[in-house]
């Protein structure tokens, strides 16, 4: 896997021993500690507090093979076996030195699975949206996948858009730009992912750990942290997207 040199580290290790989150659980949910309730004005982070996340997107873009990079460092080449139903992977990712957990939801794009994925969509934190870049279909169906995504889950939700498969350059549908555009109309965070060769995966989580860490300790005061600066500025250090 190809790992960015001068990205904070990210410890992770694979758990089932993490409390299912509660319908209800929410950053409106969250005990407040007395520290907090004292000092408003250094809210602490709850390490505890579990992220939900889900990926979602066509079937075929690659939503298994991101996770299982993401948690293994590993792709496995080979035939393709679609997902049925939803799992859920608990990863740990430090960043400003507190560990975010998050619970990462891999769901079925299969189109006969969408009303059990639709039931997620609620509890979600953030969703990881997907598309192939050698698919043009794939990309297309973007604009029903956000639009489920705005009828189903909360509208604070994280969202980041993935353009999979960076590395089959060649057979290229969908330009960089077409993906920078659409991220741009929707306005959401968007870079391009390899699970094969590892570019951007740990980016790309990173970047939404940031975002749910940051949100769920926000000041009214503080100014807002800027993911796609952060991106863009994580991107211009490794200069990981050159050979794109
Ligand atoms: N070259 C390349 N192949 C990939 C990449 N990601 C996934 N694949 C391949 O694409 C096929 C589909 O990948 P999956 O991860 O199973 O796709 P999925 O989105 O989980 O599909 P569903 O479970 O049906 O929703 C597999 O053959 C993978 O090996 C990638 O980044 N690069």
């Amino acid at each position: 896997m190809e790992r960015m040199e001068s990205m904070e580290p990210i410890s992770a290790h694979y758990t089932t021993d993490y409390p299912e989150i509660h319908p209800d659980s929410g950053y409106e949910s969250r005990e407040t500690s007395d520290s907090q309730a004292k000092t408003p004005t250094a809210p602490t982070y709850d390490e505890e507090f579990v992220h939900k996340t889900i990926l979602v997107g066509d079937s075929g873009v690659g939503k298994t093979s991101l996770l299982v990079q993401f948690d293994q460092g590993k792709f496995i080449p080979g035939s393709f076996s679609a997902t049925v139903g939803i799992g859920f992977t608990n990863k740990v990712v430090t960043v400003d030195d507190v560990k975010v957990k998050l619970q990462i939801w891999d769901t079925a794009g299969q189109e006969r699975f969408r009303s059990v994925t639709h039931a997620y969509y609620r509890d979600a934190h953030a969703l990881l949206l997907l598309y192939d870049i050698t698919s043009k279909t794939s990309f297309d169906n973007i604009r029903a996948w956000l639009t489920e995504v705005h009828e189903y889950a909360q509208s604070e939700v994280v969202i980041m858009l993935l353009g999979n498969k960076a590395d089959m350059s060649s057979d290229r549908a969908i330009r960089r730009d077409e993906g920078e555009r659409l991220a741009r109309e929707y306005s959401v965070p968007f870079m391009e992912t390899s699970a094969k060769t590892g570019v951007n995966v740990e980016l790309a989580f990173t970047a939404v750990s940031k975002e749910l860490k940051h949100r769920a300790i926000q000041h009214p005061n503080e100014p807002k942290f800027q993911i796609h600066d952060y991106i863009e500025a994580q991107k211009e250090k490794t200069g990981c997207c050159s050979y794109f």
